[in-house]
């Protein structure tokens, strides 16, 4: 197979993981997870911007595995909280912090805050061992409740409520959050530019030449 046919998804998120496998399901590519290979490190996501952080992520990955790789980097911004945790949503509450610790401290800091406003952003890079991405980014906009409600998904769905289907996000399917979440816009961006992504990567990801034995 050509080697540009696989993609890797270069996330150790697995509800990402979940939700992008959707949404790419039926495209003719070989979607593999970091799993599929041998250990890799760690990427340091010291970036500011979401950007900067998906690139890193993305860049990284296809550099080290010799794939197209595709990161996403995201995150929740809450306006009475001066947009935190921005960038900083899966370390918030600690590096080891478990999705329920990171709501539970969301609504200890929204406590008695009149203000709910909150949006989910979402930036993926998708890129080649050689360096170069392209970026596709999504938002939503909800609101954050005083206690959770629902159990699919994951990190803040619970307390994210989705006002236009009158529920929050881990009451929603797979299938329904990627119609509307943040991560499902921008992948709906890739899901529209598909045939013009694979020869970008075709293009991005020269074969080695064949040099032929002739005479001999
Ligand atoms: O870096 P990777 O390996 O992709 O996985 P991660 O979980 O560390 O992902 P990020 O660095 O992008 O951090 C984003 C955090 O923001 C939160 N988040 C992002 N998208 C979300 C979504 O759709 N629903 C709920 N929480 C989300 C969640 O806590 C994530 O851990
Ligand atoms: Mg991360």
């Amino acid at each position: 197979m050509n080697k540009s046919r696989i993609l890797v998804i270069a996330t150790r998120n697995k509800g990402k993981t979940a939700e992008i496998r959707d949404m790419l399901s039926g495209f003719p590519i070989t979607i593999k997870n970091l799993d599929d290979f041998g250990p890799i490190p760690e990427v340091v996501e010291d970036g500011e911007t979401f950007d900067e952080n998906a690139y890193k992520k993305s860049s990284f990955t296809a550099r080290v595995l010799g794939y197209p790789a595709l990161a996403d980097d995201s995150g929740l911004m809450v306006e009475a909280l001066e947009g935190a945790p921005g960038v900083h949503s899966a370390r918030w509450a600690g590096p080891e912090a478990t999705d329920a610790e990171r709501c539970s401290k969301l609504l200890t800091e929204m406590e008695n805050q009149p203000n709910r406003k909150a949006a989910f952003a979402c930036v993926i890079s998708i890129a080649v061992p050689a360096g170069p991405a392209l970026t596709y980014e999504g938002r939503c906009e909800g609101t954050i409740l005083d206690a959770p409600a629902g159990s699919n998904g994951f990190g803040y769905d619970p307390v994210f409520f989705y006002a236009p289907l009158n529920k929050t996000f881990a009451q929603l399917t797979l299938a329904e959050k990627g119609r509307v979440s943040h991560r499902g816009r921008a992948l709906q961006e890739v899901r529209d530019e598909f045939d013009k992504i694979i020869k970008w990567i075709d293009y991005q990801t020269p074969e080695p030449e064949i040099v032929g034995c002739q005479g001999e």
